[in-house]
């Protein structure tokens, strides 16, 4: 189970700062998409430059162009791209043809789709390498990504699975239980005062949980 760090409303001195106080204890920085409009592009090269043996995430939420957009973050050093699976199949297909050739991953976020279940199915048939379920932040008052994680814990066979939204070390355990192979933090890390126990903390709980197994007392089986 990774841990990836979301930096999204944050500076990019600041973000640096951020990764290089938690770096053993994540294993993908993502930039998120509010810090690539902010910084362009090139915050991604900078990032793949300065940690070099981490996985870069360019979280584009692709809508369109899959092709093009997809090969501005390869081209700066991104290891993963995010598509919108609401998008065409075309788009879809576009960006998972350019990771190919870059030897790179896609990874569908399902924000705002309605029936995950069948979704899912088109994403993996078209070859996609991640999908993740993901509670919009203007969501979060009210909706958790809890329910969808289960529900496609249950059915994906040929992707990873991924979870976003509001994931904090006070609500990690009940996510963590779900066994996702990437748990994806964004303000439970860049607004902590005090990140390096928190990513401590929650990397423990991977960690154990993918040793021990659903049966842990964090899992209240
Ligand atoms: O993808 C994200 C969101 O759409 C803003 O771009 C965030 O990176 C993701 O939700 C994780 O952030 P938190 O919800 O703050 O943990």
């Amino acid at each position: 189970m990774k841990l990836q760090l979301s930096c999204d409303l944050i500076s990019i001195d600041r973000a640096v700062k951020l990764a290089e106080d938690i770096l053993p204890f994540i294993d993908i920085i993502e930039m998120g998409t509010p810090f690539l409009l902010q910084n362009g592009i090139n915050a991604v090269k900078t990032f793949k430059e300065r940690f070099p043996t981490k996985l870069i995430l360019a979280d584009m939420k692709i809508m369109d162009s899959g092709y093009e957009e997809a090969k501005m973050a390869f081209e700066a050093g991104a290891d993963i791209v995010t598509v919108l699976a609401v998008s065409s199949p075309n788009t879809i297909r576009n960006a998972i043809v350019c990771a190919k050739e870059f030897g790179k991953e896609v990874m569908a976020d399902m924000i705002e789709v309605k029936n995950i279940i069948e979704r899912a199915k088109f994403l993996q048939d078209l070859g996609i390498d991640y999908i993740c379920v993901h509670t919009a932040v203007d969501n979060q008052k009210s909706e958790n990504p809890l329910a969808d994680l289960y529900t496609l814990k249950q059915s994906i066979e040929n992707a990873r699975l991924a979870v976003a939204g509001g994931i904090k070390l006070e609500n990690i355990d009940a996510v963590i239980c779900e066994k996702p192979d990437i748990v994806i933090v964004g303000g439970g890390l860049t607004k902590a005062p005090n990140p390096r126990e928190i990513a401590r903390a929650m990397k423990e709980k991977m960690e154990n949980i993918s040793r021990i197994g659903k049966d842990d007392e964090i899992c209240g089986v």
